[in-house]
């Protein structure tokens, strides 16, 4: 590809390498053979309401900081790949128990098989929240392989789904729309790419200015969006001034998880990143519990999902719910349903038939 200029007459070509190439990578997250891919991790039993897996080259400090978060002592040494396992612990933060998993170091050519690789980036798809833990100390390049890593496994870091949408018909041919200019692909990239994955009738709607990449993972359909902070560790053997540099760098918290510095911003970037919802109850006529939240995830935390996750039973006898806080249109509450959404700290009385 790097070997073929870019130009219209060569644009259809391009696409059809690049699904080529997907399809061929395929192999890697859903082995046809059976073994290994997306579903084989490492057994650890899953509890918390989110989970956070830890990722990183060896002596990056990743289980110095597990067991320092969560009070599990996970096993730390100046030798490579002291943690041979996932290990698990939990810790609070905001009222919310969530999971934190300290796993294997990895190496470069993880996903295709070096060391235990597989079954750590097969872990890292199942969690809500990714640390990439660094060394500040070593290359930041580094910080590419492991995204590689982690990309070529069908993680996608820090994205959103991308915005297009593909509808696959009987007959009529392809159709291609775009409510936004495309600066990063053009038409013909986009039928290579179709006529690669077998379809000659559909409607494809470009929503944002997508990659031919993007096509590609709504084709595939096995993405996985997880975000994702860069854990920059053991920033007690740097310079102020080398911390400054660091700072630069998007989505990342330096932290030195053996001298205990700057934990608590890491813990808020990990409770922001999670997107949890904090629900309190009140009881008819009395004041809200605050002192133990019913958390939900964002995008399934309607008074619906409040009410199951308290007993399964409730929905069947709901009559109306009362809601104060944020997503409440008045101050004084409102009087809602249950496909009402919910947001973080409001309150909910629930009312039976
Ligand atoms: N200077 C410094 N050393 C640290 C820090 N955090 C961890 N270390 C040291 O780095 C070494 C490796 O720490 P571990 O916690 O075992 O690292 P790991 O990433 O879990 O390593 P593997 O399990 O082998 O992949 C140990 O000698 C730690 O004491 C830190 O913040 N600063
Ligand atoms: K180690
Ligand atoms: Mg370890």
């Amino acid at each position: 590809m790097a070997k073929t200029q870019k130009n219209k007459a060569t644009s259809y070509h391009l696409g059809q390498l690049r699904a080529k190439l997907a399809k061929l990578k395929r192999e890697l997250i859903m082995p046809s053979g059976g073994g290994g891919g997306a579903g084989i991790g490492f057994d650890v039993a899953r509890t918390g309401i989110a989970s956070v897996g830890f990722v990183g080259f060896p002596s990056v400090g990743k289980s110095t900081l597990m067991s320092g978060l969560t009070g599990t002592t996970s096993e730390a040494a100046a030798y490579e790949f002291t943690t041979l396992t996932t290990v698990p612990g939990t810790m609070t933060v905001h009222g919310a128990k969530l999971q934190i998993l300290d796993l294997p170091g990895i190496i470069e050519g993880a996903k295709d098989g070096k060391g235990r690789g597989r079954q750590v980036i097969a872990v890292a798809r199942t969690c809500n929240l990714i640390f990439i833990v660094l060394d500040v100390c070593k290359p930041l390049k580094d910080k590419s392989i492991l995204e590689n890593e982690l990309e070529g496994f069908g993680i996608r870091l820090n994205k959103r789904p991308p915005n297009i949408v593909v509808r696959k018909k009987d007959k009529g041919g392809i159709t291609i729309t775009n409510t936004v200019p495309l600066t990063h692909c053009d038409h013909d990239v986009v039928r290579a790419v179709l006529s690669e994955y077998k379809m000659s009738n559909a409607d494809v709607a470009f929503r944002q200015d997508a990659t031919v990449e993007d096509l590609i993972d709504v084709l595939e359909g096995n993405r996985i969006y997880i975000p994702c902070i860069y854990v920059l560790n053991k920033i007690d053997s740097i310079t102020i001034e080398e911390l400054d540099l660091l700072y630069r760098i998007p989505n990342s918290v330096p932290i030195s998880s053996k001298m205990w510095l700057n934990i608590d911003e890491l813990t808020e970037r990990m409770w922001t990143e999670l997107r949890l919802v904090r629900v309190y109850t009140k009881p008819s006529k009395q004041p809200p519990d605050y002192s133990q939240p019913v958390v939900l995830r964002e995008g399934k935390c309607t008074v619906e999902d409040f009410a199951n996750s308290i007993h399964k039973d409730i929905v069947s006898q709901f009559r109306i719910a009362m809601v104060y806080g944020a997503s409440a249109k008045h101050p004084r509450g409102q009087r809602v349903g249950l496909d009402h959404v919910l947001q973080d700290e409001d309150v909910v009385t629930l009312y039976k038939r």
